[in-house]
């Protein structure tokens, strides 16, 4: 027996303190068997700040999501025990503390059994829940959907930022790197050098263009061929999707995917052994009639999803 949401039809959905989907707090569970996060952080940012605010708006965001997810067949909250585990809280003023908070206390909810949905913050707080992820799995396979690499090395001198997480995994062995793609990216880069040091630390690419031109059945199929039955840890940085589905969002670029691809090549992951996810880099005061807010929501919903379809009975 599953503890689920209140209940839209006895008390508006309006009404109330804001949780994931109006999911019980995990202090009103025994336990969960996915946790949604929030690590309101974003002192890894390169340029526009405000991701901080991101967990906050996506809970609010997420209100109007029900409860039976039609294409997975899956009502999520009834398959498995999901909580809202509240936020990490984290100092802004020091990104190593920060990372070593985040990777101990996402740690320390993994050791309870439960899969997680982290909203961030910045992409910065990829690492240290890979880290926590490869802990416990051993090195996962990772599907990044993002605009931007995220394989830099550093940013004025610093290695710890959100433009530089997957590099900092690669280097420490938590990524199976037989396994690992971006998607969805485009934008300009520095040089023809970020595109080979990419590959030589083992990332796929497949591009935005690509998405548009092959089609999302045809993606999500070489994706799940590339995962096969890994351990597999999914990032979702809102960037992916263009600036006129997601405006809100610190580094946006221009000719990204729709909301509609990127739910669509999710859900054409089921079957694949998604042991953990993110969702980051919603920065809410850039957002515009909460849009951005309002997919990453949806994108949080997928994920907890396919998490969920895995316990279904
Ligand atoms: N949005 C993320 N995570 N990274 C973008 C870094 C790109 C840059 O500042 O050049
Ligand atoms: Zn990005
Ligand atoms: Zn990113």
């Amino acid at each position: 027996m599953t503890i689920g949401p209140v209940d839209s039809s006895a008390v508006p959905r309006f009404a109330g303190p804001a949780t994931f989907a109006r999911l019980p707090r995990l202090d009103q569970v025994a336990r969960a068997d996915v946790a949604v996060v929030g690590v309101p952080f974003d002192s890894g940012v390169s340029y526009r700040p405000g991701a901080r605010f991101a967990p906050a708006a996506v809970r609010e965001a997420a209100r109007l999501l029900r409860p039976y997810h039609p294409g997975l067949d899956v009502s999520p909250f009834d398959a498995v025990q999901v909580a809202d585990a509240g936020d990490i809280a984290c100092n802004p003023f020091h990104i190593g503390e920060a990372i070593e908070t985040v990777q101990e206390q996402a740690g320390a909810l993994l050791d309870t059994g439960a899969k997680l949905v982290t909203l961030g913050g910045d992409h910065t707080i990829a690492l240290p829940l890979l880290r926590a992820v490869a802990q416990r799995y051993g090195p996962v396979a990772l599907l990044h959907f993002d605009a931007h690499l995220d394989t830099w090395d550093t940013y004025f001198g610093e290695p710890y930022t959100h433009g530089t997480p997957f590099r900092r995994a690669v280097e420490e062995g938590l990524l199976d790197t037989s396994a690992l793609s971006h998607v969805g990216t485009r934008g300009p880069l520095y040089g023809r050098a970020d595109l080979d040091e990419d590959t030589r630390l083992g990332f796929g690419i497949v591009t935005a263009a690509d998405v548009m031109r092959r089609g999302v059945d045809e993606v999500a199929q070489a994706l799940r061929e590339r995962v096969g039955d890994r351990p597999l840890y999914v990032s979702v940085d809102i960037d992916v999707l263009d600036p006129a589905h997601a405006p809100g969002t610190g580094t946006p670029e221009a000719g990204g995917l729709t909301s509609r691809e990127l739910l669509e090549i999710l859900r054409g992951l089921a079957g694949c052994d998604l042991v953990s996810a993110d969702v980051v880099e919603v920065a809410p005061a850039y957002d515009h009639a909460d849009i951005t807010s309002i997919a990453a929501s949806h994108v949080a919903y997928d994920l907890v999803s396919l998490l969920a379809l895995k316990g279904k009975p």
